[in-house]
């Protein structure tokens, strides 16, 4: 296995990735000779049908599943190693916050279990509730906010204790189409603003191309990539309105060709 001691640009690399599950049916091979490099403050989606291992791809990279082949590392290291220098931050898919505490206590969980001092967790928490732009919100509780907002607190707790690395779990999918553009929006600000990188994992082809700076193409059965599109877009805060626009719309047939590719059925 190659280390690269942190030094160099490469945040996640996987070489010859493959994961196999044993389960009572047989084997499930969610993630077959996986190549994939993810470049410091890259902005990386990951589209594909269901089942074809984007989840399980992001729970590798954040040590939750271990690969049965190949390798990978984590900012020049294990995965575990990662995990336990706090690389990153993991958003999922429900917001996933306690419903008894604030969202600032909500925020907070991470930096407590961190054992930061009063201070330096307020500060930070401060600082994790503006780049959301939920300041004033800080003595709700999750079920008096919107489920737009809650996912921006979840993007918070992520954000709280600064690491590098952004793992987003379908972060909107639950979302309706507006609240979901907003977040859009203002998460492409955020990266602008923190220079994190990001692994973003979702169905939507436009959200993909609206995001990022890379596009991952899987296909299922097994779950392998199929395309990696370097972003044509200009990196950085895009307008909505980029939508539009003929590049954006050549990048998101360029998916939509890979997908297709990708499927053993009709549509
Ligand atoms: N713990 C597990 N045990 C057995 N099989 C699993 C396990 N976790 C995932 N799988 C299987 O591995 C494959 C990939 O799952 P994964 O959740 O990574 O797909 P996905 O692309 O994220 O799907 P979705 O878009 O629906 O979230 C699927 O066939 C799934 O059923």
């Amino acid at each position: 296995m190659t280390t690269d001691g942190g030094k160099s640009q490469s945040v996640v690399e996987a070489k010859g990735l493959g994961l196999t599950f044993k389960t009572a049916d047989g084997d499930v091979v969610a993630l077959s000779d996986v190549n994939l490099g993810i470049n410091r403050g890259e902005f990386v989606s990951f589209i594909g049908p269901s089942g074809c291992g984007k989840t399980t791809f992001l729970r590798v990279i954040a040590d939750l599943e271990q690969p049965t082949s190949g390798t990978i590392t984590v900012n020049g290291t294990s995965p575990t190693d990662a995990r336990l220098n706090r690389s990153y931050g993991y958003v999922f898919q429900a917001p996933a916050l306690f419903p008894w505490r604030t969202i600032e206590n909500n925020v907070a969980l991470p930096l407590e279990i961190m054992g930061y001092g009063d201070a330096d967790r307020k500060a930070r928490i401060k600082k994790a509730v503006e780049l959301v732009n939920l300041e004033g919100f800080e003595k709700k509780f999750p079920w008096q906010l919107s489920g737009g907002m809650q996912q921006r607190a979840s993007i918070a707790r992520a954000l709280a204790f600064d690491a590098d690395l952004l793992l987003m779990d379908e972060p909107f999918g639950a979302l309706d189409e507006i609240v979901r553009d907003h977040l859009n929006s203002e998460l492409l600000k955020l990266w602008a603003t923190t220079q994190k990188t990001i692994a973003f994992v979702t169905h939507s082809i436009p959200e993909a191309v609206y995001l990022s700076t890379k596009i991952v193409v899987m296909s299922p059965r097994p779950g392998r990539v199929t395309d990696v599109i370097d972003s044509t877009l200009p990196h950085g805060e895009r307008p909505l309105e980029i939508r539009e626009t003929p590049e954006f719309l050549q990048l998101a047939a360029r998916v939509r060709d890979g997908l297709r590719a990708g499927h053993s059925y009709e549509e």
